[in-house]
């Protein structure tokens, strides 16, 4: 035999109760022998309390009784339920007299929704020609007189029940109602919480049955709460000391002692989906095959308390004197965390009960307080508990470290010693950041990496188009999704926690309205994002002051920007100690040779003690292609430099490349890399600009700009013959020399061979003293270098 129990939600008028219906027919047609047990039709027990509260509050339920009773009646018109709505309409009245109600009253006026949804299946059934019999569990099921919360009385239920279902030769459909059973005055009682479901067990249990189907409406058991991680997955197969523990810890649709008495015959629990008949749902077994972790589960009405004192080292039986207390004031605790000191104890309990549990605590402990051996019984109540259920503590590191990486720091946290499951309690506001992360982290299903662009120009929009490329394979072959909820540039942002797509140009431009950095951060905030990267491809002197708010809010950098590495030494350490505070990370490759991996290979050998002595070569990418161009060709300088514009070799403003200052910066960040505190001002800047250009706007530069011309022709006339013109960068460790200049060298020199826009860096170190190490290859260009960021933002998933 199979038991059925079909949930509220799949009853419902409408949809839900004629695919029960069809459910029921279906496997009474193929499997033969079933029975169904039954809870409330839709919202039913909850309307029912509802109108009882307000009848107790002596208010008008009239209207709501109404609609109860329209809304019962609706799918079948023929029932009559007169004896079940007087009998409600009768309970009311008197409560409404009284002015209150005794457990008993509640659960007779709960029971009738049981009672109407199993005579209303009954009957559908038997008109489908289903032989369907309508049985009221209060004749079968005998508890003790605790209303609210009976206990079955395991001999009498039995033997009842066996006998009930004796009496029936298996043609026949038992149509159950879950909830309800009667004391030995045969008084109507009620099994508490996740009742119904409680039944349809110990029927299983009292029948032997092979299998109990517990119809929801959702597809089974997941890894997390859908509503909370969108990556969520189903479990296919669970042991019952895993259901055990994710009952215990919030995952509604199963209760520990709906689960005791499936394990005590070991009958499979398959929870089922009424609305999705292809899923074969989460089985419950008594061992599965499969192993680790199997789902987080969250308890988000819960409060921390936390008593804390000097003089409770090795005192005897103050925890004994706290569970006194609380079990006194019915308190139940599920999470307890002492330390070795014993100074302060930490315990979980529902959060309705926190008053009570304080006001007991100072009691119990007032004489404690005056000697000064407890100073503080305190009550955290915005929290929650996540629990990893299947959890090792020898992995346990993954998703602890990722939590910290996103800025959340767990208040508390402990691990069942049999068993594996590991109890976090979080700050309520970062619980849904924090399952997040920690599903990521332990799933592996994917990790999300939630990144904002700051500039969205020729390299910042380079970027967003090759992210929006690339991001499918990134997924699919690393299991990284890259989602862009942010694009800004100096005036708009486009905001979409859901991430970029193809599009991104389109709904940029339908931005009108100034925003804030911290609009940012709070959007991030408010929409739970986890692993935070914040990309600065602008060229803005201004922008570097918010990488510090973006640190402390939890971001990671990468950065094309060469200004806050460049600016005053002092700023460029204070970053990376807020960097090092904040455990954040930030990576610019792109800030000398573009795309070219020269920056973590300098940071390499310096690292490993190799002594480097000099760094020498030609650093931009614009000035490499202007003067390699204009050296062997007879086109004016002027032209030239209009073409390394257009190609985006050049920065927003050419007069940075032309003045030198590109060049200076790039050296002054191969300098501080080798832990040389020098300033820009302390380099030799050759500047390749007449004085009348400098001081302009952009606009009359970029009209003034044939001026060059006279210059540069004048230059290349006077070079020794086969010299080519180069702009060179020479950093040497040995001498001091920190300079950028343009020099004239033999065109079959090393550094007179480079083409396009190529950058070469020579690296002479204590190993590479003769031949230096060289790095050669496209110094500029919105591809390689939007190329390299993409590298660094890869770097960086990978970290956190
Ligand atoms: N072009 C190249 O080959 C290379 C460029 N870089 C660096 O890449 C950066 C970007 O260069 P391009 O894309 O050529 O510049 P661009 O002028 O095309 O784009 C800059 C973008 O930044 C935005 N912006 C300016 N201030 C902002 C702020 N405060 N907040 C947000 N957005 C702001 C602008 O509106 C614009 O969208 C520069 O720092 C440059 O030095 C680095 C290596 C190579
Ligand atoms: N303008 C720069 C671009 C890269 O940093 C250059 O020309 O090298």
């Amino acid at each position: 035999m199979k038991i059925l129990k079909f949930g509220g939600k799949s009853l419902a008028n409408g949809k839900g109760i004629k695919t029960a219906i069809q459910i029921i027919k279906d496997k009474a047609q193929q499997e033969g022998n079933i029975a169904v047990v039954l809870s409330a039709r839709g919202n039913a027990t909850d309307e029912l309390l509802e109108m009882l509260e307000k009848a107790a509050r002596k208010e008008t339920y009239h209207e709501q009784l109404t609609a109860f009773k329209a809304y019962q009646s609706q799918t079948d018109r023929s029932l009559d339920f007169s004896e079940e709505f007087t009998t409600l309409e009768n309970l009311f009245q008197g409560v409404s007299l009284l002015g209150d109600y005794s457990e008993k009253i509640k659960d007779q006026v709960a029971s009738q929704g049981e009672i109407i949804s199993a005579k209303l299946v009954t009957n559908l059934l038997k008109k489908e020609g289903v032989n369907a019999h309508y049985t009221d569990t209060r004749k079968l099921i005998k508890t003790d007189d605790v209303f609210g919360n009976a206990r079955p009385l395991d001999v009498i239920s039995r033997r009842n029940v066996i006998n009930h279902f004796k009496s029936y030769n298996g043609t026949t459909v038992n149509i159950v109602t879950g909830f309800i059973g009667s004391n030995q005055n045969n008084e109507t009682t009620t099994l508490g919480r996740n009742g119904s479901n409680y039944t349809a067990a110990l029927l299983a249990n009292f029948l032997d049955a092979e299998e109990l189907q517990n119809y929801t409406h959702v597809d089974g058991i997941f890894t997390a709460n859908p509503d909370l991680v969108a990556d969520a997955r189903k479990i296919a197969e669970l042991s019952f000391n895993e259901a055990n523990e994710l009952a215990t810890f919030g995952a509604h649709i199963l209760h520990a002692k709906t689960i005791v008495p499936l394990i005590e015959k070991n009958i499979p629990l398959r929870i089922l989906n009424t609305f999705n008949s292809s899923d074969n749902g989460t089985v419950i077994t008594q061992k599965t095959n499969t192993k680790g972790i199997k789902s987080i589960s969250v308890l988000d009405t819960v409060a921390l308390i936390n008593l804390e004192g000097r003089g409770l080292l090795g005192r005897v039986g103050v925890d004994a004197r706290i569970f006194r207390t609380l079990g006194e004031n019915e308190i139940n605790v599920s999470i307890i965390s002492q330390g070795s000191s014993e100074r302060g104890i930490g315990l979980v309990i529902d959060a309705d009960k926190a008053s009570k549990a304080i006001v007991s605590l100072e009691k119990e402990f007032e004489n404690d307080f005056y000697t000064k051996d407890v100073n503080k019984i305190s009550v955290i109540d915005d929290v929650a508990v996540i629990s990893i259920v299947g959890q090792d503590l020898s992995e346990f590191h993954k998703p602890y470290n990722a939590l910290i990486k996103n800025q959340i720091v767990p208040i508390l946290f402990n691990n069942t010693v049999s068993g594996k499951n590991v109890s976090l309690v979080v700050k309520k506001s970062q619980l849904h950041k924090a399952i997040n992360v920690i599903h990521g982290q332990i799933f592996g299903i994917s990790k999300k990496i939630n990144i904002a662009v700051f500039g969205k120009g020729l390299v910042g929009g380079t970027l967003l188009d090759q992210i929006v490329h690339s991001k499918t394979a990134i997924l699919d072959k690393n299991n990284i999704k890259l989602n862009v909820f942010a694009i800004a540039d100096s005036q708009h942002v486009y905001l979409d926690k859901n991430g970029i797509a193809d599009d991104w140009k389109f709904e940029f431009q339908q931005q009108k309205t100034a925003y804030t950095l911290q609009q940012i951060i709070d959007y991030a905030k408010a929409h739970h994002l986890e692993n935070l990267i914040a990309v600065d491809t602008t060229a803005s002197k201004d922008f570097i002051h918010d990488y510090i708010s973006l640190v402390k809010n939890g971001f990671d950098l990468v950065s094309a920007n060469k200004i806050a590495n460049t600016v005053e030494y002092s700023f460029y350490q204070e970053l990376r100690t807020q960097l090092q505070k904040y455990q954040k990370n930030y990576l610019y490759e792109t800030n000398v040779g573009a795309g070219l991996p020269l920056i973590d290979t300098i940071k390499l050998l310096h690292k490993s003690g190799e002594k480097i002595k000099k760094i020498r070569g030609v650093f931009s990418g614009s000035l490499s292609y202007l003067f390699n161009t204009y050296s062997v060709e007879d086109i004016p300088f002027s032209m030239v430099l209009k073409q390394a514009e257009e190609k985006g070799f050049t920065e927003p403003d050419a007069r940075e490349d032309l003045s030198g200052n590109d060049v200076a910066r790039k050296l002054l960040i191969l300098a501080r890399e080798l832990d040389l505190k020098h300033e820009l001002s302390d380099i030799t800047i050759q500047n390749l600009l007449p004085a009348h250009l400098q001081a302009i706007n952009l606009q009359l530069f970029k009209k003034s700009i044939t001026d060059l011309d006279q210059t540069y022709t004048l230059i290349k006339a006077n070079q020794k013959e086969h010299h080519v013109l180069r702009y060179v960068g020479d950093l040497s460790t040995e001498t001091g020399i920190l300079e950028v200049k343009l020099i004239s060298v033999p065109s079959n020199s090393a550094l007179g061979q480079i083409k396009g826009s190529d950058s070469i860096f020579e690296i002479y170190t204590e190993a590479y003293a003769a031949q230096p190490l060289v790095i050669q290859g496209a110094g500029a260009g919105a591809a390689v270098t939007a190329r390299g960021v993409f590298g660094d933002i890869l770097r960086l998933t990978e970290k956190l």
